[in-house]
């Protein structure tokens, strides 16, 4: 199976990096600047498992429009308010049969996806992991999961989707595939989302916010209740054990868990707002969610002070 994976930075960077060194057939689609670092560095990758550096196969959108390649699976990596323009760079490597995976968090991307492509080229998908790219574009991967989740949205189990398993599987990191991507979907949104707004509204990590008893941990509670409220609105049942563990998880006195987007946030970087909160909220369905809204308001702020 010929890859594309658009996009190496944290993801990926790191998925590819673990695919092309397990010896798939991976090409990375980027933009000069990063084409330039990895043709003189590598691609670097740092885990707690140990480090890797390898010259992947790499393309500019350039290159791709003169070559006419195509390619049987395409990973999108970029970020949420990079992928218009990356769906352009990408389009000349979409065939007949070309399947598009993107892991991005959120939902929107399906839509823009199937708009731009046709939803009959679009997959399913999610990541799991905790990583970071340094100013020298280093892949840093922290200790926890490295996954990833695919499936066909109407749940088959078609010829297609098992070779993308048989692709992406024992590279080096988890892969699952979903008999209900669409679930899974919404289970990583309400836990992705409960992380990133109680981390912007306290301005910290779990542990940091845990700390200031009892208002930090009545604040997690709050969020994370808010957010299971509307994946339930939309007809995603959570289980009260999910619930339960996910309230002792973002409660944990000394923990050093965030979300990429509060990182993101930290280091004045771009954050997806719109993407991961925005339309979580606008998703409501009755259901009131004022700490949702208001961790929105504060990185839209954020946004307009960044953008002057
Ligand atoms: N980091 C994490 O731990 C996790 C992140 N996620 C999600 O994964 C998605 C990606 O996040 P992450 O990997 O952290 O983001 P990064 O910013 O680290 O990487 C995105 C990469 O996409 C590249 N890119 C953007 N536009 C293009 C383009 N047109 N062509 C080629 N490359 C392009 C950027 O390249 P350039 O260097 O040129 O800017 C950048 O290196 C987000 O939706 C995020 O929420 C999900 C799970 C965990
Ligand atoms: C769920 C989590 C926190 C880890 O994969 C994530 O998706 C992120 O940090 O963006």
């Amino acid at each position: 199976m010929r890859i594309l994976m658009v996009g190496a930075g944290a993801t990926g960077g790191f998925f590819g990096g673990k695919l092309a060194e397990a010896g798939r057939d991976v090409t990375f689609l980027l933009r000069e600047r990063r084409a330039e670092q990895i043709r003189e560095r590598g691609l670097e990758i740092t885990t707690p498992n140990g480090d890797l550096t390898i010259q992947p196969k790499v393309a500019t959108a350039e290159q791709l429009r003169e070559s006419r390649e195509r390619f049987d699976l395409i990973v999108l990596t970029t970020k949420a308010y990079q992928l218009q323009a990356a769906m352009e760079d990408l389009a000349p490597a979409v065939g007949q049969a070309t399947m598009l995976l993107p892991i991005l968090n959120g939902m929107r991307q399906f839509s823009m996806l199937d708009e731009r492509f046709g939803a009959e080229h679009v997959l399913g998908g999610c990541a799991r992991i905790y990583a970071e790219m340094d100013e020298l574009g280093r892949i840093h991967q922290s200790a926890g999961p490295s996954q990833i989740n695919y499936g066909e949205h109407s749940g088959e189990r078609s010829e297609r989707i098992l070779s993308v398993d048989r692709a992406l599987r024992d590279a080096g990191f988890q892969t699952v595939l979903e008999p209900d991507i669409l679930a899974t979907l919404w289970q990583k949104w309400w836990f992705l989302a409960s992380l990133s707004a109680t981390c912007v509204l306290g301005r910290g990590v779990v542990g940091d916010i845990a700390a200031v008893v009892p208002y930090g941990p009545s604040l997690a509670r709050a969020v994370i209740e808010e957010c299971a409220a509307i994946t339930q609105a939309n007809g995603y049942p959570i289980a009260e054990s999910a619930l339960l563990h996910h309230i002792d998880t973002m409660t944990q006195p000394g923990s050093t868990l965030s979300s990429s987007m509060y990182r993101d946030l930290i280091k004045g970087a771009p954050v997806e707002a719109d993407h991961i909160l925005g339309d979580l909220v606008d998703r409501a369905k009755g259901v009131s969610a004022p700490l949702v809204a208001a961790a929105y308001v504060q990185l839209k702020v954020y946004e307009a002070a960044q953008a002057n």
